[in-house]
């Protein structure tokens, strides 16, 4: 059995298998530019952030309809549910489908009919969260925050907002006036920062965001002052190892700071970003830190737990009581 964990960094669009994505391409007539799976996945050789996601972005093209993000959410949640995950808060990016011409509501209702069986179906409990692409007008986002409306918990599943996309140039204060408004609509607010982006804009996404978790965050170790402010704050970050490698935030698995990072106190979470093109998902990043950085069973325990500290689970204390007590009583192999 094992390690029950959540998972808090998570783009369902990065799930996308390539026999699912070429099954998809034939159901709905796409031509994809790749000869068959063996061909696309030899393509996965990113050089940095911005050459993953001109691969990520172009893939979308075979999601058209509710039940292609369905079955999307459907094969992740399955995978996921393989990998010890009983709680999942799931990013999904709407402005690169609304530019394709995919309606919201195709989109929400598609994940929204995956998530609201995954609890009966694949034991795991679910929330969704809308990114808004950094790449994009500060507009567009107010306009697809505005657009998503009727999804907004607590009549729909949307909780929360996030940032997302290429990071270098686009510092989280572009984006003040949509968190804002989220934040007045009751929403969670998240951001990825400090990925390829430097220290200072994981303090702009704290300070003018109001973000209550960072993603990636990895940068942090960069800057001291910033790193006892996120232990001092219990600001949680959510680490994606093996994406990290394969976008060369770190040159190799052996040398992530997440050793350092655990022992000075920070709030780290590891989460797999983006499983189908980095090489693993929740499970495959926890078996691939315990192997390349030598962690304890009580190191994996502490990541397990933090986990489920980071989740937004606010309404439902006893459910994150469960599963606290699930970690503590999980016994390794
Ligand atoms: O790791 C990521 N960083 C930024 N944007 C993304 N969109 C999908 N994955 C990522
Ligand atoms: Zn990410």
């Amino acid at each position: 059995m094992p390690l029950p964990k959540a998972e808090l960094h998570l783009h369902i669009e990065g799930t996308l298998e390539p026999e699912l994505a070429f099954a998809l391409a034939a159901r709905n007539g796409v031509e994809l530019p790749y000869a068959d799976t063996d061909a696309l996945r030899t393509a996965y050789e990113f050089t940095d952030l911005q050459s993953f996601l001109d691969l990520y972005y172009g893939l979308m093209a075979v999601l058209r309809t509710e039940d292609d993000f369905a079955d999307l959410a459907d094969a992740y949640l399955a995978r996921a549910a393989a990998q010890g995950v009983r709680h999942a808060e799931i990013f999904f990016d709407p402005q690169a489908h609304l530019a394709r011409g995919v309606a919201m509501e195709t989109v929400v209702a598609g994940l929204g009919r995956a998530l609201d069986r995954s609890e009966a179906v694949h034991g795991v409990s679910t929330q969704l969260i809308m990114c808004f692409l950094r790449d994009e007008s500060a507009a567009s986002a107010l306009e697809t925050l505005e657009t998503a409306k009727p999804y907004l918990a607590p009549q729909g599943p949307i909780v929360g907002v996030g940032l997302d996309s290429a990071e270098v140039g686009h510092p989280p204060a572009k984006f003040r006036e949509v968190y804002e408004a989220a934040a007045a609509l009751g929403l969670r607010r998240v951001a990825h920062a400090g990925e390829e982006g430097p220290p200072a804009y994981i303090t702009e996404a704290l300070d003018v965001l109001g973000a209550e978790r960072i993603d990636h965050g990895l940068r942090c170790v960069e800057d001291p002052e910033l790193v006892a402010r996120l232990v001092r704050d219990r600001v949680p970050l959510t680490l994606c190892p093996l994406s990290n490698v394969r976008l060369r935030a770190v040159d190799v698995l052996a040398e992530h700071p997440l050793p350092a990072m655990l022992d000075a106190g920070l709030l780290c979470t590891v989460n797999s970003d983006d499983p189908a093109y980095f090489g693993g998902y929740a499970g495959d990043n926890f078996d691939a830190v315990r192997v390349a950085l030598g962690l304890s069973p009580e190191r994996l325990r502490e990541l397990a737990r933090n986990s489920f500290l980071a989740a937004f689970l606010e309404h439902d204390e006893d459910r994150r009581s469960r599963y606290l007590a699930e970690v503590e009583a999980y016994e390794f192999p």
